[in-house]
């Protein structure tokens, strides 16, 4: 986080007032100090230029009346405008440019701290609403800071300056004055609430706006398919009804604060003109102090109602202010624990196999301590691993098994069994509720997040295709990969064809999300990504999915001969992909339910034998057993071809 989001911690939570509102915007200006005082000192002396003009047009006024020349007086006044005007100007600019500054620094803090909130909070928030803290709610903040705060300073100074020579020259009218700008306080302060709270349910129903628009933007094809586009459109007119209605409330009461600030320039006009010109009559005062006092008034007047206006949009800005507040302060990704030291876990839920586990690990820390002396530890070890996004809904429970290197370990179970859980666990999304998770024999909790990712690539059913070339794309996880390199995975990956059909080649651009690539391309395309970052375990999470049989075939020799470098952990709806890795881990209902090679699990683990009969979409015959009353699992959502090739005692059509 920079420093103005950081000195900016909120007093606003609570505390509605406007002092609290201004004070916020005070602290929001830390950082920035020196532009205030210089803009301070510059609307001081712009103020002074201004109020000695009043004092020059009252002995001008008084000079003509007596018949002297006034040709040099009227040249001082020419200069005292000129001056104030200037300095007005630079002073403006100078404020002005700090509140951009300020912008652009929470705008930098919020970026930052979207980028890196706990995976939980993307699923709590919706993402169009946290895009818009940082375009619409800074831009709003923007107009606050830089107006408000110019308003507020120069309306504030030049208003006390008038008010000592008011009272220099005639008390009585000052009284009067200042009556009517109490009045308009008043009903400017019984205001400001309901303009905060209007505008910030017009902030929020922004924010709604962004969010649904991006979820029907985000599923377009579905929207189109469906005919959805009317019903897409009217959820969120809703939302466009909503935000209009608050702005339109806004506007009602900031318009009310109108008349009263009115009130107070006009009143105070007639009273000074009324009162004034009869006291010039009696001849308590000469025509000079009128004109004077007349233009004080209005130095006095103008200027407080911009500072009224100025604090009616300051209120504005709170709601946000308060949304944006609200986004740096979302969880974020804890730093990286100190070196040696185990890093932060998640209060552990207790259980009844607390002391078991302890136990086990203990164990299991023992071999890998061991075992650097004697043999490399794995390249990835899970042990006891209980975990729940929901705390009361176990996912895994105390799931136990080791991914060896230059091996290919394939996790297979049912959907919904947990297996990209087991993934989410690995590159850190989440922290485990219980249990340890080892890389290289080091647990992870000594290790900083970017410690753990950068042992990991990751090719997830989602094959993320960002906006940008298709070298992009595939350099994403190696920025400095060489031409040689790119072009090596590209043939790994079997995406030549791609590179031939695209305009550009590699430098190609690829549309929003990949739009331009079939289903198959872009998991090719997220595959080369992650050969090309080279690192010592692959997680692959249904790799194949979208791919014919000539490219699943090459792929999967592919992966075969990966394997033999590094440690691979595929995950396989299809069985015919995976059955000649080393080590099959089967998971159900989130335990490992058993382990072992094709021909061994087919010989002893029902749960993985309903698995191989499902994809044979008939019925096996086996030894009855708990889990074969488990009816098997459509073959169309893994998209396998039917009568997909699974093993030797499964023979099609038997
Ligand atoms: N982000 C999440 N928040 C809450 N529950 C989740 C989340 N992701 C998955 N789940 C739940 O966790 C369970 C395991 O899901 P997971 O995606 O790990 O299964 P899977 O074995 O990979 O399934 P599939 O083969 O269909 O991809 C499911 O019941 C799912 O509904």
């Amino acid at each position: 986080m920079t420093g103005t989001a950081a000195r900016a911690r909120p007093t606003v939570e609570g505390d509605r007032s406007t002092r609290a509102a201004v004070a916020t915007m005070y602290r929001l200006t830390a950082g920035h100090r020196t532009a205030v005082v210089v803009a301070a000192t510059l609307a001081l002396v712009g103020s002074a230029l201004g109020l000695a003009q009043p004092l020059v047009a009252k002995h001008a006024v008084d000079a003509s009346g007596r018949g002297q020349p006034v040709w040099s007086l009227l040249l001082a006044l020419t200069v005292l405008f000129v001056a104030e005007a200037a300095t007005g100007a630079v002073s403006r600019f100078v404020l002005e440019r700090m509140g951009e500054g300020v912008v652009r620094g929470l705008r930098h803090s919020l970026v930052a701290r979207l980028l890196r909130l706990e995976m939980r909070e993307y699923e709590r928030h919706r993402r169009g609403d946290l895009i818009s803290r940082v375009t619409t709610d800074t831009t709003v903040l923007r107009e606050v800071v830089s107006q408000a705060l110019v308003d507020l300073v120069t309306g504030a100074l030049v208003a006390v300056g008038a008010v000592v020579l008011m009272v220099w020259l005639d008390p009585l009218l000052l009284f009067l004055v200042t009556l009517t700008v109490v009045v308009a306080a008043v009903v400017v302060a019984s205001l400001l609430k309901g303009i905060r709270a209007a505008s910030e349910r017009m902030q929020s129903s922004v924010g709604a706006i962004a969010a649904d628009l991006e979820r029907a933007l985000g599923a377009l094809p579905m929207v189109r398919v469906h005919r959805a586009e009317e019903r897409e459109a009217a959820r969120i007119g809703e939302r466009v009804e909503a935000a209009y209605g608050a702005g339109v409330r806004t506007a009602k009461l900031a318009s009310l604060m109108s008349p009263a600030v009115e009130l107070a320039v006009q009143g105070s006009f007639l009273i000074v003109l009324v009162i004034g010109g009869l006291r010039v009559n009696g001849e308590a005062n000469t025509l000079g102090d009128l004109v004077a006092f007349l233009l004080y008034a209005s130095y006095l007047v103008l200027p407080l109602s911009s500072v009224f206006r100025a604090v009616g949009l300051i209120q504005r800005g709170m709601g946000a202010y308060q949304r944006v507040e609200q986004a740096l302060h979302l969880p974020a990704e804890p730093p990286s624990p100190p070196s040696g030291q185990p890093g932060q876990r998640p209060v552990r839920r207790t259980s009844r196999r607390a002391g078991r586990q302890d136990a086990a690990r203990a164990r299991t820390r023992e071999p890998a301590r061991r075992g650097a002396a004697h043999e490399e530890p794995a390249a990835l070890a899970l042990r006891d691993l209980d975990f729940g996004y929901d705390p009361s809904r176990p996912v895994l429970r105390g799931v136990t098994f080791s991914v060896p290197r230059r091996r290919q370990t394939a996790l297979v179970g049912r959907s919904g069994a947990g297996k990209s859980t087991v993934f989410a666990l690995v590159a850190r999304f989440y922290e485990p509720d219980a249990g340890d998770l080892l890389f290289d024999g080091t647990p992870a909790t000594t290790l900083s997040r970017a410690a753990c990712r950068e042992r990991i690539a990751v090719v997830d059913q989602n094959t993320y295709v960002v906006h940008g070339t298709l070298w992009d794309n595939i350099a994403y996880a190696a920025p400095d990969a060489t031409e040689c390199e790119v072009r090596r995975v590209v043939e790994l990956a079997q995406l030549e064809d791609v590179v031939r059909r695209l305009p550009g080649g590699l430098r190609g651009m690829l549309g929003e999300r990949g739009g331009t690539l079939s289903a198959g391309e872009r998991q090719r395309v997220a595959l080369a990504r992650a050969l090309l970052a080279s690192p010592g375990l692959l997680l692959l999470d249904e790799p194949t999915s979208h791919l014919d049989a000539i490219n699943e075939t090459a792929l999967t020799a592919v992966m075969t001969d990966i394997a033999r470098e590094r440690a691979v952990l595929v995950i396989a709806h299809r069985l015919s992909t995976v059955q000649h890795a080393d080590q099959i881990v089967v998971l159900d209902d989130g335990r490992v339910a058993a382990r072992g090679r094709h021909e061994e699990l087919l010989a002893h683990s029902p749960v993985y034998r309903e698995l191989a009969a499902g994809q044979m979409l008939r019925p096996i015959v086996t030894a009855p057993s708990p889990t074969t009353a488990v009816p098997p699992r459509p073959h169309g959502e893994s998209g396998s071809a039917p009568g997909a090739p699974v093993t030797g005692p499964w023979p099609a059509g038997g």
